[in-house]
């Protein structure tokens, strides 16, 4: 998934950057770096999040412009990152933040030295302006004498860089902003991407607008028309496609997208593996057909996948069995369709549409090489490296906010669009311990009441993603003056914007209450119901 590169077709507007202007990223390894590129977007600019370690040799594309992150490196560390010197001689503005600042001083003939006090938190950055110098007053245009900012530092500036002059400081830092009026390169010693800065977004979109001049044309209208002519000039005009859609919001939109853009060349399938919620197959091919006029191919599996489960009980492989036995159903599918295809003289099928986002992406590109591996997300298309088939993945530029926003734009309705994530894996990763449909059936009845609860009760919003999990131990209770020996089940909610960290949901009591006593009452097998209140980390957001 490294390979930035889609489909080329010379000649036709296939890539994103010739269509929008783009703002070019480089992450140091700075917490915030994600955020800088939410922000530049909240601008309607597109931009790009790279690794600091770049060549811009060996770039594809001319940015607008640059944004150098922040960094837990100081730049005099013997194993800092260093940026390409070569960004400086691109001729177009450079905005440095925090470690930024510091990198672009470091290589301008300026000095970064370890401050007596570490700077963490709230500052106030006074601002100096230069009557006859307006260039250097263009990234702090339309904001008062001072503003709010939040730092997080402990070098500072201690010497200017040649040619450049100060158009911020605070109470501790005497250079905390900085600028070249010529070069068009600044420098900031605070992080504007986070919420704690006042007017943050607006030294951004300053940055990205006022000195880049880059058009504010990135809106998910924009997208869509753009994407479906992208498609179209990719796929051609005899070609096929496939895509795996499992109803969630990512691969549904991905189909909308797709079949806007060729109609009935374009075949979604979705595999029944046996860890479906209730009915979820049935209602997934009913909304896709009827209301999205996607035509969906529903391939039961489930005795496979739930065979090949048999006896396991370990959560990563689990995940291995299911991750396998996806792609080759799915290679057995496209296979027979292909045969219908050539039958019936259609084309072949050469494509394979993925719901990717950004944040796989930029997950698989860190400088700092790939983190250990807590669990194995299972995707469907991620493992087929082998496969013939070409990816387009319309989605690999957006959050999944922006993909929400996409869903409203393309008028699918609000409860998919606001569908909460739920796993390839399935239920398999919420029934810990063997797999058996028994315990999937009690599982899932579980799930069911608690999600309707939660509907009613009008919290389903409010929560990032919800569900129950079917504990492998017993418990003793008593019910009808009988002793029982019977299973948990525990119930998860957890409010979140990224999925990577996340804090339970604090689930008022009286909906707790109905929930317990619902699926005590109305699931066999189950006499005792936990609440989850584990955060992210320490915790994950699913038990296996
Ligand atoms: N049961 C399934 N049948 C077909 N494809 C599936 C199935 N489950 C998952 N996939 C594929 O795996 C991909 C990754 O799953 P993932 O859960 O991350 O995304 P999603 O289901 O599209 O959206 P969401 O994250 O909101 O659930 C999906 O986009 C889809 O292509
Ligand atoms: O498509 C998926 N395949 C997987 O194998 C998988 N594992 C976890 N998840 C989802 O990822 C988010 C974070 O989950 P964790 O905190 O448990 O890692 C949550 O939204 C999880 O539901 C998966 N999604
Ligand atoms: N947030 C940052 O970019 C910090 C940069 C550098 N590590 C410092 O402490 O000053
Ligand atoms: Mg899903």
């Amino acid at each position: 998934m490294t390979d930035l590169q889609q489909p080329q077709v010379p000649g036709v507007a296939t890539e994103v950057h010739s269509m929008y202007d783009t703002i070019l990223i480089l992450d140091f390894g700075s917490q915030y770096s994600h955020l800088i590129t939410r922000r530049v977007r909240e601008a309607g600019v597109y931009c790009e999040l790279l690794p600091c370690t770049q060549k811009i040799d060996d770039l594809h594309f001319k940015p607008t412009g640059v944004i150098l992150s922040g960094s837990p490196y100081s730049v005099y560390d013997k194993d800092a990152p260093r940026v390409d010197p070569k960004v400086f001689e691109l001729g177009v503005p450079v905005l440095g933040i925090c470690y930024g600042l510091q990198e672009i001083a470091w290589n301008h003939g300026g000095r970064v030295d370890p401050h007596d006090k570490r700077e963490y938190g709230h500052a106030i950055v006074q601002i100096d302006r230069h009557e006859s110098h307006p260039t250097a007053n263009l990234l702090f245009e339309g904001i008062g004498a001072e503003t709010k900012v939040w730092m997080s530092h402990g070098d500072q500036l201690s010497v200017m860089p040649e040619g450049f002059r100060v158009i911020g400081h605070t109470a501790t830092a005497p250079y905390a902003a900085i600028a070249h009026e010529e070069k068009l390169m600044f420098g900031i010693q605070f992080h504007p991407e986070v919420t704690h800065s006042e007017q943050g977004v607006k030294i951004l979109s300053n940055f990205v607008l006022g000195v880049c001049k880059c058009r504010s044309n990135w809106s998910m209208d924009s997208f869509v028309e753009k994407e479906i002519e992208r498609i179209r000039a990719i796929v051609g005009t005899d070609a096929e496609v496939v895509g795996a859609v499992s109803g969630g919001v990512d691969s549904t939109v991905a189909a909308k997208i797709m079949h806007s853009a060729i109609g009935d060349r374009f075949h979604a399938i979705l595999v029944d593996n046996g860890v479906m919620r209730l009915n979820e197959c049935e209602t997934v091919k009913e909304q896709l057909s009827n209301k999205l006029g996607i035509n969906l191919k529903v391939v039961d599996a489930s005795e496979e996948f739930l065979g090949r489960l048999k006896g396991v009980t370990d959560p990563e492989r689990k995940r291995k069995i299911i991750g396998n036995t996806f792609i080759e159903v799915f290679e057995r599918e496209a296979a027979a369709l292909d045969k219908e295809n050539e039958a019936k003289g259609r084309g072949k099928i050469e494509y394979l549409l993925q719901g990717t986002l950004y944040p796989d992406v930029i997950e698989s590109i860190s400088f700092k090489g790939p983190s250990a591996t807590i669990k194995t997300h299972h995707n469907v298309g991620g493992l087929l490296e082998d496969m013939r088939l070409k990816l387009i993945e319309p989605l690999r530029e957006l959050f999944k906010d922006e993909v929400r926003a996409l869903g409203k734009v393309l008028d699918i309705d609000e409860e998919l669009v606001w569908r909460h994530p739920f796993p390839g894996p399935g239920l398999a990763i919420r029934v810990l311990g063997e797999v058996t449909k028994a315990q999937v059936d009690i599982c899932r009845q579980a799930d069911h009441i608690y999600l309707s609860e939660i509907r009613a009760a009008g919290l389903y919003r409010k929560i990032s993603q919800a569900y129950a999990a079917l504990l492998p131990i017993r418990s003793v209770g008593v019910m009808g003056d009988q002793r029982t020996y019977e299973q948990v089940i525990a119930l998860r909610a957890v409010e979140t914007t990224d999925f990577m960290t996340a804090d339970w949901f604090p689930m008022p009591v009286e909906v707790l209450k109905r929930m317990s006593q619902r699926i005590i009452n109305e699931v066999r097998g189950v006499n005792r119901v936990v609440y989850d209140v584990s955060s992210k980390p320490p915790s994950t957001i699913e038990w296996e």
